[in-house]
């Protein structure tokens, strides 16, 4: 397994890029660490194919380097770059068992018969195929076929990184589950530095120790599933995670306090701004009903099954707050309030620290409505 670096990376499609919007890849400078599990998460066409396609070498970045342990890799082909990849859709030799598809990439590499049939053994058992293995695979669904290719992926222990394109599209729902909680059971075992590509943020939640949010080019966000949910650095982090996103209220701020639909709210904190665009973001899930507050007004209730989203509307604007199991609408609820500690400060949509730091932990879900 390696350290992946990415040093001042960027990548424009046009042979004379002259903006920052020509960038398909807009700068940055990571380092991924060896071992990690990675999503990159972002909606259709923030650049997560490109940045996955530089770093297993099927593209050339137009600027900066990609170093493996160090190593500059920027210009190595794929096949120079020991990585093992999984695509969208199924790659599997027809013609092969699953026994032989999964042992290729260790026969390729010479490893001895019985090491070859222990491993095999063992990813056969976890991608559920065991009773399978000596099929052929022309005859199988795309799902199994797929789960080949996923077993093909992990069955090597000696690859720089493992990366992920969107792997599970064509697995069944019920399947896609199990085979999420599989791989990172297999990455706890084997420890592999993982990059998952995604556009669902419930795969990459449960998957990986850290997400990776893309948005227009630039990696917004890399936090643990917590830190976005708690501490999200830019207002598209909370509206892209979160189920309804986090909610944007304008605002003023006067020293701790701020004004939102001429109701002074105490922040708690002094929050260092510089005279741009101000908003307080609250998650549906800290956002309080009751007599005293925010003025707003219920407009609907959903009944989503473990809870309810109420739909709210402040001064002119939709507002979502999360009622939980066996809670319903305060009978009189007439205003809101946050949560202590579910409140976020943006500055032209960028999260600003409060003085003195965030509070350790943060973590008030438990007691959230
Ligand atoms: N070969 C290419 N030539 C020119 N522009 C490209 C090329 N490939 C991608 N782009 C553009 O680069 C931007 C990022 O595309 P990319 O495929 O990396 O996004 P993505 O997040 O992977 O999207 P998706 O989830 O739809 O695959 C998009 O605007 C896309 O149109």
């Amino acid at each position: 397994m390696a350290k992946i670096t990415l040093d001042t990376l960027a990548h424009s499609y046009l042979d004379a890029p002259q903006s920052p919007e020509d960038f398909a890849l807009k700068e940055l400078n990571h380092d991924w660490t060896d071992g990690e599990a990675y999503a990159l998460l972002g909606p259709s066409g923030c650049g997560k194919s490109t940045l996955l396609n530089i770093i297993s070498g099927l593209l050339i970045p137009s600027h900066g380097r990609v170093l493996f342990d160090g190593r500059d890799v920027t210009h190595l082909p794929t096949a120079e770059r020991n990585i093992a990849q999984v695509f969208q859709f199924p790659v599997v030799y027809d013609t092969m068992t699953v026994r032989q598809n999964l042992a290729f990439p260790l026969k390729n590499r010479g490893l001895p018969a019985d090491e070859i049939r222990d491993r095999v053994a063992r990813v056969g058992r976890m991608i559920d195929m065991e009773d399978a293995l000596d099929r052929r695979a022309s005859g199988l669904t795309a799902d199994a076929k797929q789960k080949i290719s996923l077993g093909r992926g992990m069955v090597r222990d000696d690859v720089n990184a493992l990366l992920f394109d969107e792997p599970l599209t064509v697995i069944d729902p019920h399947m896609k589950w199990e085979l999420r909680t599989q791989l990172k059971t297999l990455h706890r075992e084997f420890g592999h530095t993982m990059i998952y590509v995604t556009h669902d943020q419930t795969e990459a939640l449960t998957f990986a120790d850290k997400v990776v949010v893309m948005y227009d080019g630039r990696v917004v966000q890399i936090g643990t599933p917590d830190e976005l949910f708690e501490r999200p650095g830019h207002t598209f982090v909370g509206y892209f995670i979160g189920s309804p996103g986090m909610n944007l209220f304008d605002a003023e701020i006067e020293g701790t306090a701020a004004r939102i639909a001429g109701t002074r709210v105490e922040l708690g904190a002094r929050y260092p701004t510089s005279g741009g665009t101000l908003k307080i973001g609250v998650r549906p899930e800290y956002i309080r009903m009751g007599e005293t507050g925010i003025p707003a007004r219920v407009t609907r209730v959903e009944d989503v099954g473990r809870h309810k989203i109420v739909r709210l509307d402040v001064d002119g604007h939709p507002v979502a707050a999360i009622a939980g199991e066996g809670q319903g609408v305060p009978d009189g609820a007439t205003h809101v309030q946050f949560a202590e500690g579910g409140v976020n400060v943006y500055e032209n949509d960028w999260r600003v620290t409060p003085e003195g730091g965030d509070r350790p932990g943060g973590r008030i879900r438990e007691d959230a409505a």
